[in-house]
Parts: C-alpha cells; structure tokens; sequence
C-alpha cells in the first residue's frame, strides 16, 4: 500500500470556460471540486492505476466536507486530522481553448505543534501496512517546518521507503534525513541549488552532484514540456516528452497542474509493483503525459497510460557520477 501525507489538503475547485478575457464576466460551462493536495492526487494516481493507497489529509470546516464528498466520487481513500478551521479551497481555471490560464494557490490556514503531533500520530498508525510514503507539498503556515524530515526518521523505523516532492523549507529540512527519493521540477531544484542549470549537460551534472551530495538514491528532476532527467546508481537519463499529442481521442485541453503528481504517482505505482526505477520512471512521464490532456486532475487511466508507455525513451546521458 502506498502511503500519503498532504498537510495543506486543498479542495481544488476547478471552473471551465471558453474565451478567457482578464477583466471579463465569464460563464462555467462546467465546475466542480476535486480532492487536492498534492499528496491526495498521488494517491488519486495510484487508485487509477489500479494500485492500493491511503491519503492522510487535514480537513476541517465546509471545505473539508467538499474535500470528503469530492474524494468519494474520486474513489480516494484517506484517513484525516481534523481541524477546527476551513482547510484550504484552490482555483483553477482552464479555458477549452486556450489549456490552463489560471491556478490560484489559497496560503491556507494557520495550524501549529498539535496538528503537526496529530499528523504524525497518524503516520505512526498507517505505516505498518506501507510499502511506500509520499510526502507532497507546501506545509500550512504555523506548522513546524521539519515535518517532513520527522516523517523520513518515522519512515526509516518502519523500514519504509520515502519519495519526497515539495520546495522551500520543508523540502530544505526533509533533505537532512535523506530521503530514498526526491521529485523535484526545474524551478524548485533551482531553488535548492542556488542557481538554475541552464541546459541538459548542466542539469544533468547538477542532478547528480545533488543526489550524491544529499545521499539521495532516486532523483527525478521534471522539465515540463522537456520531459524528465532521472539521476541513479550513478547513472543519468533523459526522458523526453512522448512524441505523441497529449491531445488523443478525448483530449480536453492542456492542463500541466497535477503533472508531477500524476508522475510521482504512477512512479510509486511502477515501482511497488516491478521494483524496477528506470521503468518506474518511464510510467511516471507517460502517466504525466495522459493527465496533462484533462480537465480532472488526476486522470491517469491504466488504458491510456500504457497506450503512452510505450512512446516513452530513456536515453542514457551520462555514465559516471560527476561529483
Ligand atoms: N507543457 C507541457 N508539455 C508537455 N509535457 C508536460 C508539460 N507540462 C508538464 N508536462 C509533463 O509533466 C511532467 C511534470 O511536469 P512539471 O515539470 O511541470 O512538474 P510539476 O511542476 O511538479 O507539476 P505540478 O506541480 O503541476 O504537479 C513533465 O516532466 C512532463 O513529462
Ligand atoms: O502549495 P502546494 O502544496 O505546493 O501545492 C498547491 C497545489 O497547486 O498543488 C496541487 C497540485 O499539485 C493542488 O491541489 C494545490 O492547489
């Protein structure tokens, strides 16, 4: 069962136009809500893949009751903190014509030392039946920033595995505990790096530079439109994006949100069941392939995946560790 911890759980609701105007009044032709955080996508992910997974989430107010009605239609299954306050409400705003204009990231409420000792509790519960914990993004503001790296010590007595993908503080401290492996995407290992790399040979050295230096064993940098660079057992590889349209029969626009989680996802998904992180891999960016072409995020149907599978490469970059 794969494992995952959203602490800033967000009711995504999404809205669907057409013609975007800044400044217009514009009809929906379609809105509705979605479990979000990234951590509930992944095993949203998971679930769609045909996969077992467990969200653990923080919802609280009437938000939190749309965040449960949204997970049931979704077919997440979670187990969650409550809190006496709205968990947070996102917006996305994607025009048919156009793919996503818009996301709007809600902060989130203020929560503190007991929801962070709750979170962990809960943790503590679930892990015996993990094979696998996915920790995802942003903590809410007031939280302990070092949730992450208590979560990786928690992980490690249980002899669990941890694939971590967040930025800033939270990603920062997390990295002292070492997690098994890190998604990260072009901006946010800028961020980590203090600089951003500015072509394939410089990320491809930098990946492996920071994997080596922060004992981290998987390193899956995501590019967006330039596919992935995946840094392991010394070895590197790009994966670019499949030559094939997004755009397949059913094909709903360009929506990049939720990309890395539907990415994240069908890794944790390949590698639970093969064991295998190249291949892993390869589902990961085929998976993010499908999901960029829907409005619903994640929308990663098993069918469509392995349709994609098999378009995506793997091109070996670099055969010995640059450190
Ligand atoms: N515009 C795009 N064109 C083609 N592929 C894309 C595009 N955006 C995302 N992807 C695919 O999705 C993967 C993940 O996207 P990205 O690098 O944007 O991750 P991310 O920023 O973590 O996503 P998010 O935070 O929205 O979940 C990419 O590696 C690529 O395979
Ligand atoms: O603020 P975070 O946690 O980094 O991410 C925010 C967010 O965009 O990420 C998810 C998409 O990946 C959405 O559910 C959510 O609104």
């Amino acid at each position: 069962m794969i494992l995952t911890v959203s602490p800033n759980t967000s009711t995504d609701r999404v809205y669907v136009v057409s013609g975007f105007r800044p400044g217009a009044t514009m009809r929906s032709h379609l809105s509705f809500d979605q479990a979000g955080g990234s951590g509930a996508h992944v095993s949203g992910v998971v679930g769609q893949l045909g996969g077992e997974s467990r969200a653990l989430v923080v919802l609280g107010g009437g938000n939190g009751l749309r965040w449960r009605a949204a997970a049931a239609r979704q077919g997440i299954d979670y187990r969650a903190v409550e809190i006496d306050v709205e968990n947070r409400s996102s917006v996305v705003v994607v025009d048919r014509q156009l793919g996503l204009v818009a996301e709007i990231v809600d902060g989130g409420p203020r929560l503190g030392g007991r929801e962070h000792e709750a979170l962990l509790e809960l943790l503590r519960r679930e892990l015996p039946a993990a094979s696998l914990l996915v920790l995802s993004g942003s903590l809410p503001a007031g939280m302990p920033q070092d949730l992450y790296f208590s979560a990786i010590e928690v992980a490690r007595g249980h002899g669990v595995r941890v694939i971590i993908d967040a930025h800033s503080e939270p990603m920062e401290a997390a990295l002292g505990a070492r997690p098994w492996m890190v998604k990260v995407n072009l901006e946010e290992f800028g961020g980590l790096m203090g600089g951003y790399p500015r072509d394939m040979a410089e990320r491809v050295g930098a990946a492996q530079e920071f994997a080596a230096r922060h004992g981290i064993e998987v390193l899956l940098l995501s590019m967006a439109q330039e596919g992935a660079v995946l840094a392991y057992g010394g070895h590197a590889w790009h994966l670019p994006v499949p030559p094939v349209p997004s755009h397949l029969p059913g094909s709903e626009g360009i929506n990049p949100v939720g990309c890395g989680d539907a990415m994240v996802g069908a890794f944790a998904w390949a590698y639970e069941r093969t064991g295998d992180v190249l291949e892993a891999a390869r589902w990961g960016v085929a998976a993010a392939h499908v999901n960029l072409a829907k409005y619903e995020v994640p929308s990663c149907p098993l069918p469509e995946v392995e349709a994609v599978l098999s378009f995506v490469e793997t091109r070996m970059v670099a055969q010995e560790e640059k450190v």
